[in-house]
């Protein structure tokens, strides 16, 4: 019997702040009904006030925990997030062309909240050229996606609509994450098949905003399998997001740039536990 409960699978790396990487990621997963499994690409030192090391694995490591995985169990849907190194880039991309596999999402992750380079610069050009085409929906935020494109950083909706579609030229989907603008609304740019929606939310006054990306990528992993369209799975996703960043209030985690928090509310896709 085909389960109704989606097995959804993280490649990403560690937080032991429990707020980025594969953490925030395996609660996303949860709190959203899904079923989270993982493979990590590298062992990060870090809290929430920054990184303090990381212990990279090889392209052959991570490579082998994903064919194993695959191997075995079905997996409904992927997001990519931390890799680390040209090589592990290159290492998934070989498996992912060699599977069938899909829908997948990948948040180019490139630098953490406070500052720290989480993909070398020379890197950058793996992913673009040899990841990126292989997968559904890349999510970067205005830094990434300046990386990406090589010009300068975003600083209105209307320079975002500008890179959205160059951006789109690289993969299908594209949402462009606007967090770091200012302004009474957080604004997304998602672009599919040529249409470009604009999603907003209102920009919630808080310190938590550690893996904010690392918990939309999940959380839209976890629901484009039970949902028609990827504008419905990214404009739910959001609302998911929003939510758990005002639940972060709740919360008081370390002293820099708190987790947000993924049990603010039974979530409609979440398995009956009455
Ligand atoms: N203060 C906020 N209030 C509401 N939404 C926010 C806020 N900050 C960020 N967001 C939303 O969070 C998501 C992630 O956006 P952001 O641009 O911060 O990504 P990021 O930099 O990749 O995140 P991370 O901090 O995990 O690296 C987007 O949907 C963005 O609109
Ligand atoms: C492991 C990991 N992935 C992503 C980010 C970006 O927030 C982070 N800080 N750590």
């Amino acid at each position: 019997m085909m389960s109704q409960i989606p097995t959804v699978l993280t490649i990403a790396g560690t937080d032991p702040s429990g707020g980025a990487g594969i953490s925030a990621d395996l609660k996303t997963f949860s709190a959203l009904g899904a079923f989270g499994t993982v493979v990590v690409t590298a062992v990060v030192t870090q809290n929430t006030q920054g990184v303090a090391a990381i212990h990279q694995l090889d392209g052959a490591t991570v490579a082998g925990q994903l064919t194993n995985l695959l191997d075995d169990v079905h997996v409904d849907a992927i997001k990519i997030g931390m890799l680390g190194t040209a090589e592990v880039t290159r290492a998934v991309a070989q498996v992912l062309r060699e599977r069938e596999l899909g829908p997948i999402v990948l948040d180019p992750v490139m630098v953490s909240t406070s500052g720290h380079r989480l993909l070398p610069a020379a890197a950058v050009e793996a992913l673009r050229d040899e990841l990126i085409p292989l997968v559904d929906l890349i999510t970067p935020n205005l830094p990434e996606a300046a990386d990406l494109l090589g010009g300068p950083e975003a600083t209105s909706v209307c320079d975002m609509m500008r890179q959205a579609r160059a951006l789109a030229q690289l993969c299908p989907g594209v949402l462009l994450k606007g967090g770091h603008l200012d302004g009474p609304d957080s604004t997304d740019l998602l672009l599919i098949d040529g249409r470009i929606t604009e999603l907003d939310e209102p920009r919630i006054a808080t310190r938590n905003t550690h893996g904010t990306g690392c918990t939309l990528s999940s959380a839209i992993a976890a629901l484009r399998p039970r949902r028609q369209t990827w504008v419905d799975a990214v404009r739910d996703a959001k609302t998911y997001l929003t939510g758990a960043l005002r639940a972060s209030e709740e919360l008081s985690i370390g002293h820099g740039n708190g987790p947000v928090h993924h049990f603010w509310r039974a979530w409609p896709d979440q398995p009956d536990q009455s």
